[in-house]
């Protein structure tokens, strides 16, 4: 069944509100330029309504916007107004600041609705019948009205309005006709100045986030990339799509295959999937800089893969920051020599090579140099002998204080001799040159002879024990140094150590 004529009460039995089309058409062209070249959409909204004002000979043109519906009420706010008068002003009277009109009266309750539904009103209070419209015309003394809807982006968002209170005239056709284009124009810049206000709030976002936006469409395989990622990785900011070949090949040659499989994974998955992962990508300046890639997998509405999207995080800092600081925690800080720590990534890290020697050495009596001269010239003495002895390795090789006054040198691929000799070379470096240091705070230098005991061991397994192992060798043969009188150096000898383990099991 066809519901109700629209509540709109085309008067026909007044006059026609008088329109001359060729001001019209001039005051809605220059309406029009000003909401479009105005900076922002509000000034060219005035500016609008100013120019059409006077044309239309109405008393005020008036826009409300819409603030919010519940069941009960309508809350609107009087947003702009041209009034040709002072006296028919309204725009700043308290009382249509976000106002509420109770919907329980069906007349209002019905305009409402056709409002929502994008229909157009045009009123004589005059030849309307008694209800809460015409009161409310006759308390703002107005002799005819008319609205249209404004719709951004497909929702109501205020209504355009006239009032007349010199003259009952009908706004039937050409004046209706104006008021809408001046309503969709009005939309217009609302919806361009939204649109940009967005996608500064995503540059913003992006900036202050370091962070991309892409999309790689699955149909034919071309990638969308925001602004500023653009930019970041060297491609004009005007630059369309590109094939995601060519971003690919701007992934670390290492990673590339994860990242290849991951977003194979997330296309064949049954449902939609996320993934993260870690990556390095080639920037503009051909600097390699990690960044974190999340991505999803979107679908369309029949549920196939169209389209990996996601973000691209710029990690370069967090990723430094953390190296650093695994750096920091695996170097000793007096002397910069790696610590314990180190040693065990040192060894991890290092496929098992045809050899690895450890040397592990300790200063003889150190304890009388600390009782001598301090134990802060204790410490300069440390960072001296770390010093001195770090020019003597080889860049493969490593420095590690284990604690105290005990060190060790990893070296690599050498044969047990030219282990022997390096070591033998440590303790000459040690032993044949005193060490100068200053004394803290006095301004005096003290002349120190130091001498250095060395254990040396060869790693003989290849499996999670061997730096317990290793460590334990040189130990021993560390031990056999110190008690053979101090700066020399012993190799490990396994039949020895076989020979004293078992005299010390035959008791
Ligand atoms: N200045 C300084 N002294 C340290 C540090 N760590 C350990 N020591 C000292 O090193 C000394 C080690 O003494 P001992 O273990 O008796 O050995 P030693 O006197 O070197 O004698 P041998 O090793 O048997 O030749 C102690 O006096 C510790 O206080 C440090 O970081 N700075």
């Amino acid at each position: 069944m066809p519901g109700p004529p629209p509540f709109s009460t085309s008067p026909t039995k007044v006059a026609t509100v008088p329109l001359i089309a060729e001001d019209c058409l001039t005051a809605f062209s220059r309406g029009s330029k000003a909401l479009m070249t105005m900076e922002h959409w509000a000034d060219g909204v005035d500016r609008l309504l100013t120019e059409l004002g006077p044309v239309t000979g109405a008393s005020r043109v008036w826009i409300l916007q819409l603030v919010e519906i519940k069941p009960d009420k309508i809350i609107q706010d009087y947003v702009f107004e041209w009034a040709s008068s002072e006296r028919y002003r309204l725009l700043n009277q308290y009382r249509f600041r976000f106002f509420a009109s109770s919907l329980d009266e069906p007349e209002y309750q019905r305009l409402v609705e056709e409002r929502q539904m994008g229909c157009r009103h045009d009123f004589c209070t005059s030849m309307m019948p008694e209800g809460p419209i015409k009161r409310h015309l006759e308390n703002q003394a107005t002799l005819s009205m008319a609205s249209v809807p404004i719709f951004v982006n497909g929702r109501w968002w205020g209504t355009l309005g006239v009032d007349d209170c010199e003259r009952a005239v009908s706004w039937a056709g050409p004046g209706l006709d104006l008021l809408e284009s001046a309503a969709q124009m009005i939309a217009a810049a609302l919806y361009r100045y939204q649109l940009n206000h967005r996608s500064r709030q995503v540059e913003l976002f992006h900036k202050v986030t370091d962070c991309g936006v892409w999309e790689v469409s699955l149909r034919n395989g071309r990638a969308w990339c925001s602004q500023g990622l653009k930019v970041a990785l060297g491609y004009p900011e005007t630059f369309p799509r590109m094939p995601v070949r060519r971003l690919a090949a701007r992934l670390h040659p290492e990673d590339r295959a994860l990242v290849w499989s991951r977003l194979r994974e997330a296309r064949n998955a049954p449902e939609p999937t996320q993934f993260r992962l870690d990556a390095r990508v080639r920037l503009a300046d051909n600097a390699w800089s990690w960044y974190e890639i999340i991505a999803e997998m979107q679908y369309n509405e029949q549920g196939e893969p169209v389209a990996l999207a996601g973000v691209l995080v710029d990690i370069g800092r967090r990723k430094q920051e953390e190296e650093r600081a695994q750096a920091a925690s695996e170097r000793d800080a007096l002397t910069g020599a790696l610590n314990r720590r180190g040693l065990d990534r040192r060894m991890m890290e290092c496929v098992a090579t045809s050899s690895r020697h450890l040397i592990l050495f300790d200063i003889d009596h150190f304890k009388q140099i600390n009782d001598t001269h301090g134990h802060l010239v204790g410490d300069a003495l440390l960072e001296q002998l770390a010093d001195r002895l770090q020019h003597e390795l080889r860049p493969e090789d490593c420095l590690i204080r284990l604690g105290g006054e005990e060190f060790a040198v990893l070296a690599s691929d050498m044969r047990d001799e030219q282990a022997m000799a390096l070591a033998d070379r440590l303790r000459r470096r040690v032993a044949d040159t005193p060490f100068c240091v200053e004394v803290p705070g006095e301004g005096s230098a003290v002349l120190a002879s130091m001498t250095i005991s060395l254990g040396v061991a060869r790693q003989s397994r290849d499996n999670a024990e061997a730096l317990g192992q290793l460590m334990a060798e040189a130990d021993q043969a560390l031990y056999a140094a110190k008690h053979a009188g101090r700066n020399t150096l012993v190799a490990y000898d396994a039949t020895a150590a076989e020979r004293t383990q078992s005299s010390a099991a035959g008791g």
